[in-house]
């Protein structure tokens, strides 16, 4: 067989033109083990830089030039499979980004090598590489003494590293360059990981058992105790090798007498890897699978059906809270995991609580590996080499765990699928959700989203099933699987509260419930949606809030002109003062922060014991688990906090879930605004009522009229659902057509405005060319539209201003490579003048 001589490798070099991959020769010693998605230092340049093997080729293309040589591989455990590198391919075209950084994304940090130098001893009777004028001169005088302890130093080290090396001889900065430039010492740059594996010392027997056995006897008497550690060696043969550290304290003796055994070519002392495990020392108490009831036992039939034949097929499990999707969950796993497959486990960042990792650690105790990124990164990095390393099989963590190294993916599940936080705001900007089902179908395998919300894409999509390649399967669950009924909801309109003359924050109704609770012992989880603090303007007598004529969100306050600006389409108008539909002089910019709602619940009920969760207090590692465990240990009363507090928690004692104000995150621009609201408000309310106790919820709201608010209450997902699809058809939103977001950035304004003006040409001349251009309102399958240019919502950052548009899209066409094309050029065309295009396919953020 004829053994590869080319690799193709990505390097990690972030200019423009290195967003392909360059050929090196494979030394002949590599050739058989080099593998696609290797890690590897090569020479780029005058530097060596890390890249990975994306393809191998048997011979060097004829007519090539000069290939130069691989000059070290830097895992002996590739960190990517084929597969991987095949998906990082097609995220770079899928969402126009960079080869390198897709790539990048699916390795920890860990293994973000950069290079060092390093000094070894030289090679002087060889010809030097190159002629210079050095080589003339060289080994002629004899070593002086400073000269002969450098060069005796690297001896015996073998390899130093060139800052090591000065530290040590700081006087000597001339012998070493000279010494260098002789030939006697020679610098080798070397990539090094910012993390090391943890190596522990461990001991392992280094002869056959039987001949150790035989020795046993024969050993003289002062040497007894070499003898102990070699009985009690051979007596722990199936736990070998054993940490030096507990044979130690295990037979009370030195390290020398296990030295000495070594010397005697009994044992071998070497070194073992160890894994960081970040759950080491917890117990998770062990858990049965419960008896499934109808609604559930019909979506495990199906989803097991489907890891049965081994096709790949998505499912929307769409179940209320609390109907037991989780159960689901394990008992699909339990399945794939018998099939010898390996499943993966996405859950939003903040859901992935001690609570949530022990149901899966408690069901499949180690098999269980997780990541989220409150780990240490060496943490982290063992937890992905145990994944790699084939000694787990399931893999749970937040969204960069789709990309968790396994190669025999049978499942994989997508908790909260609707969760914003599974795509990634930096480049790569993907979604987990397209990055599972991609992955899946590459291995046949299942996968399920799950939520009592589901995204209005994933929803349509599986009603539609028009779309081929993404037309879930419709899994339902309505009942809660402890039967108990979902909370009663109910909406407290605050303009009746300004009117009858109450201006806190707190309703009377609220202040009441809470009142009730305290007295009882009951918990309380208080949420403030604090998502567009203070940018929208609100009437507070009405509720009235300023939206744009064509576009149908809300308008931002912009201080500095005291004007109001949509960030969609650049509409613009001065701020009023008094409220146009009912003339009340209550207009004001809206958002409270959690802090002030604490002194407020302190003064009201005085003693009320409150643990407050937002992003102010859960900064510190371990500080999120933290406070929930003082919650559930009834250590406050009230939970208060942001989103934080919405999602998957289970506080058996929790009766009372109160919205301070539902609309803050309403008039976000945000064509989703109404869909994120409809969803944190069914969260939240989800979290009442769970085990024996009656729930109740509260949402005060300015307007309690909005669908949002009033689908929410009623827990009637459905409503919501077409009430929000008319929206989104009569405005030209997804489901109903895609969107590209395209930003540029610049230093300078009439620069940029110009650059983007032109970006928006070139984008309207190329798909008229293609003859894809028009008005989404025609009813053509293929649609192409672009909005803007219009000022960024964040005009700029760190001194660069931004501008950007919108694409609107429909059909089978492709316009992201359109658009990449577009940017291509025009950031030819603006060479050296510091243009930045950032295109984000599928955007969820519209900033
Ligand atoms: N078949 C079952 N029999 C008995 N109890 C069950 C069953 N399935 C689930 N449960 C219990 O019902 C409760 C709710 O289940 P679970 O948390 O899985 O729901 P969920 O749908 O994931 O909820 P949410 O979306 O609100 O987080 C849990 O206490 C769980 O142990
Ligand atoms: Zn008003
Ligand atoms: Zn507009």
């Amino acid at each position: 067989m004829m053994l590869p001589q080319v690799a193709k490798v990505i390097v990690d070099v972030p200019v423009k033109d290195t967003d392909r991959p360059f050929d090196y020769l494979i030394p002949e010693l590599m050739r058989s083990w080099l593998e696609i998605g290797s890690r590897v230092g090569v020479p780029f340049g005058h530097r060596t830089v890390q890249g990975f093997v994306v393809d191998l080729q048997d011979r060097p293309s004829p007519g090539g030039m000069r290939l130069k040589n691989i000059q070290e591989v830097l895992d002996v455990v590739p960190p990517l499979s084929p597969e991987l590198v095949k998906l990082a391919e097609w995220m770079s075209q899928k969402y126009a980004c960079r080869f390198i950084t897709a790539l990048q994304v699916m390795v920890p940090t860990a293994l973000k090598g950069k290079a060092e130098r390093y000094i070894s001893l030289g090679d002087p009777e060889g010809q030097p590489e190159e002629e210079d004028e050095y080589s003339l001169v060289r080994v002629v005088a004899e070593p002086t003494e400073e000269a002969k302890t450098i060069m005796a130093y690297v001896a015996q080290k073998g390899e130093v590293p060139a800052q090591q090396l000065s530290r040590i001889f700081p006087d000597s900065a001339e012998t070493i360059k000279s010494l260098l430039r002789k030939g006697i010492l020679q610098e080798n740059q070397s990539i090094k990981d910012k993390l090391q594996k943890k190596m522990l010392k461990a001991v392992d027997l280094a002869v056959d058992p039987d001949e150790a056995l035989a020795a046993l006897p024969q050993f003289p008497a002062k040497a007894q105790r070499q003898r102990e550690v070699l009985q009690f060696i051979l007596e722990m043969k199936e736990l070998l090798p054993l940490p030096l550290k507990e044979v130690l304290k295990a037979l009370q003796v030195s390290a020398a007498t296990v030295k000495g055994l070594a010397d005697k070519g009994f044992v071998a002392i070497e070194e073992m890897e160890v894994f960081r495990d970040p759950y080491r020392g917890r117990r998770f108490k062990p858990t049965e699978p419960l008896r499934l009831n109808d609604e559930q036992q019909h979506a495990y039939d199906r989803i097991v059906d489907s890891l049965d034949a081994r096709r790949h097929g998505v499912f929307l499990l769409h179940g209320v809270t609390g109907s037991g999707k989780t159960e689901i969950y394990l008992q699909t796993i339990q399945h794939c995991i018998e099939q010898d497959r390996q499943a993966i486990v996405l859950v939003p960042e903040i859901s992935l609580t001690p609570q949530m990792v022990e149901r899966f650690k408690g069901r499949f105790g180690d098999q269980v590996a997780v990541m989220h990124s409150r780990l240490s990164g060496g943490e982290r990095y063992d937890e992905w080499r145990k994944i790699r390393e084939g000694k787990v099989k399931v893999a749970i963590g937040a969204r960069s765990a789709i990309f968790a190294p396994f190669d025999r993916i049978g499942l994989i599940i997508m908790d909260e699928e609707h969760e914003t936080s599974y795509k990634q705001e930096e480049s790569p900007k993907y979604h987990a959700r397209d990055v599972a089902v991609k992955r899946a179908r590459q291995y046949g395998a299942a996968v399920v989203l799950g939520s009592a919300t589901p995204s209005l894409e994933s929803y349509h999509a599986a009603r539609s099933q028009a779309n081929d390649e993404f037309a879930p399967m419709l899994l339902e669950m309505k009942r809660r699987a402890l039967g108990n009924e979902l909370p009663a909801v109910q909406i407290v309109d605050m303009r009746e509260e300004l009117k009858e003359g109450n201006r806190s924050m707190f309703s009377r109704s609220l202040h009441q419930a809470i009142e009730t609770r305290l007295q009882r012992g009951e918990q309380i989880v208080l949420l403030l949606n604090r998502r567009g603090y203070s940018t929208f303007v609100m009437c507070r007598s009405c509720g009235y809030v300023a939206g744009c004529p064509e576009c149908d969100i809300s308008l931002t306050y912009h201080q500095k002109s005291n004007n109001l600006r949509c960030h969609y389409c650049g509409y613009a108008e001065p701020a009023p003062s008094v409220c146009p539909e009912c003339g009340s002089e209550h207009i004001r910019y809206f958002g409270t922060g959690t802090q002030r709602v604490e002194e407020e619940l302190a003064k009201l009920f005085p003693g009320i014991r409150v643990i407050r969760m937002d992003v102010d207090t859960t900064t510190e590692k371990g500080s999120h688990e933290k406070l929930l465990k003082q919650f559930r240990d009834k250590k406050a009363d009230v939970l208060l906090g942001t989103q934080m507090v919405a999602k998957g928690l289970d506080f058996p004692d929790v009766t009372l879930v109160g919205v301070i104000t539902a609309d803050s995150a309403l008039n976000l621009p945000d064509f989703r605004a109404g869909e994120k609201t409809f969803q944190l408000l069914t969260q939240v309310a989800g979290r009442a009522g769970r085990h024996q106790l009656k729930g109740e919820v509260l949402i005060q709201s300015y307007t309690p009229d909005h669908y949002s608010i009033i689908h929410a209450s009623g827990h009637d997902y459905l409503a919501f659902v077409r009430d929000e699809l008319k929206h989104r058809r009569n405005l030209h939103y997804p489901p109903y057509c895609r969107l590209i977001l395209i930003t540029l950035t610049h230093e300078q304004l009439p620069l940029l405005v110009r650059m983007a003006e032109n970006m928006v040409s070139v984008l309207q001349g190329k798909a008229r060319q293609r003859g894809w251009f028009g008005s989404l309102d025609r009813l053509t399958a293929d649609a192409f539209d672009v909005l803007g240019p219009v000022a960024s919502p964040i005009p700029r950052i760190k001194n660069r201003y931004r501008f950007q548009c919108m694409v609107k899209w429909r059909g089978n066409i492709d316009a992201v490579g359109l658009v990449r094309e577009s940017a291509e050029q025009l950031e030819e065309t603006a060479h050296n003048q510091q243009l930045q295009i950032s295109i984000d396919v599928d955007p969820q953020m519209l900033m």
